[in-house]
């Protein structure tokens, strides 16, 4: 299994890197940047485990580092600063992953791609439409990474019930996308009796002022870090659990279910379903979501969509919310591209 981490120097890509480095389901690691990465390879290689690092520079070009990889994971970009929005993020990260979507096409263009950068709602549409340009698109293989919320969940709802729901028993549903209204949490309904019940147990302004804090739980770090960026270790940790679970189910293990922003496309079961969902809501072009999806060896086999025959009537409310700004965030992405023929070579 060769991993190439895009953006390997920086405060996800190294801990990430770390991570990577300490699994035995990796053979070889792969870290690209425009800075540092010989250096930090190298001391990741005096650890004693069997994958072997190699460190990557811009200025080398992007082949060696993506050729024959076979899962690509793309932190670079910059991050918010206190007052920002992710959507800020857009203009430069928007172009870094359109340059890193038309290499990825060159150099591994079966590789399955995991799209940390923000705004993850726009950055998953702008790769796949480079993909589509470049004709070697497979929606099964391209993944929005939002682990960190449904991660967050399980911390937050453990902490409020002060350690009688303890975060390893807790897989929190976390649907729609990732920013703000646009991450759905859904307490209401869940394999683990206890933690509805303790759910149900709360006042309403709890239960509100719960979801809010997933939502916005990326604010809470990038002001804590105080212009220092945002959240990193946690997402290092986050991004590690969706390429673990991906590099099990691509050897072969079934029943990998995680959750990942992918698009509803026809060669996904479960994406008409979710479509019918959405019209039944009124709104069409919602061509991307967050959902628990089942992971094989083809990347992502099926859509757990039943969970939106679960949600109560205030996370219905959250969903349309979020599917509105969705509708924007996607299009927004797309339009970079279709705006952009000239750039990208197919
Ligand atoms: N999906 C999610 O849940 C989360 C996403 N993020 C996002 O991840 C991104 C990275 O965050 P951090 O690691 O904290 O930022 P950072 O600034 O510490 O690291 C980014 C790295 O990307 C590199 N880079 C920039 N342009 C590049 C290019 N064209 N090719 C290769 N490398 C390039 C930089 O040199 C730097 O080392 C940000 O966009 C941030 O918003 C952060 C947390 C959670
Ligand atoms: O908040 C940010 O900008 C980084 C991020 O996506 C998160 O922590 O969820």
């Amino acid at each position: 299994m060769k991993v190439a981490v895009i953006g390997a120097a920086g405060g996800i890509g190294q801990p990430l890197s770390l991570l990577l480095k300490l699994s035995p389901l990796v053979d070889e690691l792969t870290m690209y940047d425009l800075v540092n990465t010989p250096g930090i390879a190298a001391d990741l290689n005096h650890i004693d485990t069997d994958a072997k690092v190699t460190g990557c520079l811009a200025d080398e070009g992007f082949e060696g580092a993506l050729q024959n990889a076979d899962l690509v994971v793309i932190p670079a970009g910059i991050p918010r600063k206190p007052g920002m929005t992710r959507d800020d993020l857009f203009a430069i990260n928007g172009g870094i992953i359109s340059n890193i979507a038309e290499n990825c096409a060159k150099s591994c263009p079966k590789a399955h791609i995991l799209v940390i950068s923000n705004p993850v709602n726009s950055t998953v549409a702008i790769f796949a439409e480079v993909f589509k340009k470049c004709g070697v698109y497979d929606p099964r293989r391209l993944y929005g990474v939002t682990t960190l919320d449904l991660v967050r969940a399980n911390s937050f709802i453990s902490e409020l019930s002060g350690g009688k729901l303890q975060s390893k028993d807790l897989n929190v549903t976390v649907i729609g996308g990732h920013s703000g209204e646009t991450i759905v949490p859904i307490f209401s309904h869940n394999s683990n009796s206890q933690l509805v019940s303790f759910y149900e147990s709360l006042s309403m302004e709890q239960r509100d002022s719960l979801i809010h804090r997933v939502q916005f739980g990326g604010d809470e770090i990038v002001t804590a870090k105080k212009g220092q960026g945002s959240a990193t270790l946690s997402m290092a940790y986050s991004g590690f659990r969706l390429a673990e679970s991906l590099m099990k189910a691509i050897a072969g293990e079934t029943n990998i279910i995680e959750s990942a922003y992918i698009q509803l496309d026809q060669s996904i079961q479960g994406s008409t379903e979710v479509k019918s969902y959405i019209a039944s809501k009124g709104l069409t072009d919602v061509e991307y979501i967050s959902l628990p999806i089942k992971l094989g060896p083809r990347g992502v086999e099926s859509i757990e969509f039943d969970i939106l025959n679960h949600i109560n009537e205030n996370e219905e409310e959250l969903l349309s919310t979020c599917l509105e700004q969705l509708k924007g965030n996607i299009a927004k992405g797309v339009d970079f591209v279709k705006g952009a023929n000239a750039t990208v070579q197919a």
